[in-house]
């Protein structure tokens, strides 16, 4: 099993959010849908290490999110559905500073920003457009070598140009090996993309959705 959840409890105060028996993947991509405030992003955020939950996380059969969170964090990228960075950073800054801490392939970031066409490297966020800083949230999921890479919500603002990058890379990630979970409120079979299954979250948990 490339990811694999047990137990997993999330909650805000007294608002409980999730609360996942559990629940396994092997390699695939896999569609999460789920209503406004359902708690993908809550999901997304705890699978990223972002927000602490308890219950158990192991990916790749073997790096378990608690035990080994360097291991782990290494493996697991996540593209935030409404990135928020410091608006003094530029994209060049971000992009350098996530390949280095994902010890980046040499080469990588380059081909990223060539791909999702970031050519406003050292323009800082506070004057970037909400898409040109989801372009470059979209280019750092895609950094390093990670098993899993979520994306959530990866086709909000951004262009019909950028949409198409994003589907060639997906593609040619997952050819190479790596899981995607990927929530949208939008079709994207569409882009020929095969989903391997897709999941709804539901009162609080996942539920498997039979094949449209
Ligand atoms: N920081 C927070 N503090 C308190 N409650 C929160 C916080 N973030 C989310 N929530 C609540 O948790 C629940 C799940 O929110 P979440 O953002 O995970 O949903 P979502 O499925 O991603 O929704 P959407 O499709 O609208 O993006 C909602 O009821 C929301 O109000």
């Amino acid at each position: 099993m490339i990811l694999e959840i047990e137990n997993l409890k999330q909650h805000y105060g007294v608002l409980e959010v999730l609360d996942i028996v559990s629940w396994k993947v092997d390699y695939g991509i896999y569609w999460i849908q789920g209503e406004n405030g359902a708690g993908k992003s809550t999901l997304f955020r705890s699978l990223a290490g972002m927000l602490p939950c308890s219950g158990n996380i192991i990916l790749d059969a073997k790096y378990d999110f608690r035990a080994h969170p360097v291991d782990y964090r290494l493996r697991m990228n996540l593209g935030e559905a409404e990135p928020l960075y410091p608006s003094f950073l530029t994209p060049a800054d971000l992009i350098s500073f996530v390949a280095e801490a994902k010890k980046s392939p040499a080469r990588q970031a380059d081909m990223l920003i060539d791909a999702l066409g970031v050519n406003y490297l050292k323009q800082n966020f506070g004057s970037c457009s909400s898409g040109m800083v989801k372009k470059v949230s979209l280019a750092v999921a895609f950094l390093g070598n990670p098993s899993v890479i979520i994306l959530d919500e990866p086709l909000i603002t951004i262009d019909k140009e950028a949409r198409q990058a994003l589907f060639h890379l997906i593609r040619a990630y997952y050819e190479k090996g790596v899981t995607f979970l990927i929530s949208s409120h939008q079709l994207f079979q569409q882009e020929g993309l095969e989903v391997t299954e897709s999941f709804v979250l539901k009162n609080k948990t996942l539920v498997k959705l039979k094949m449209q």
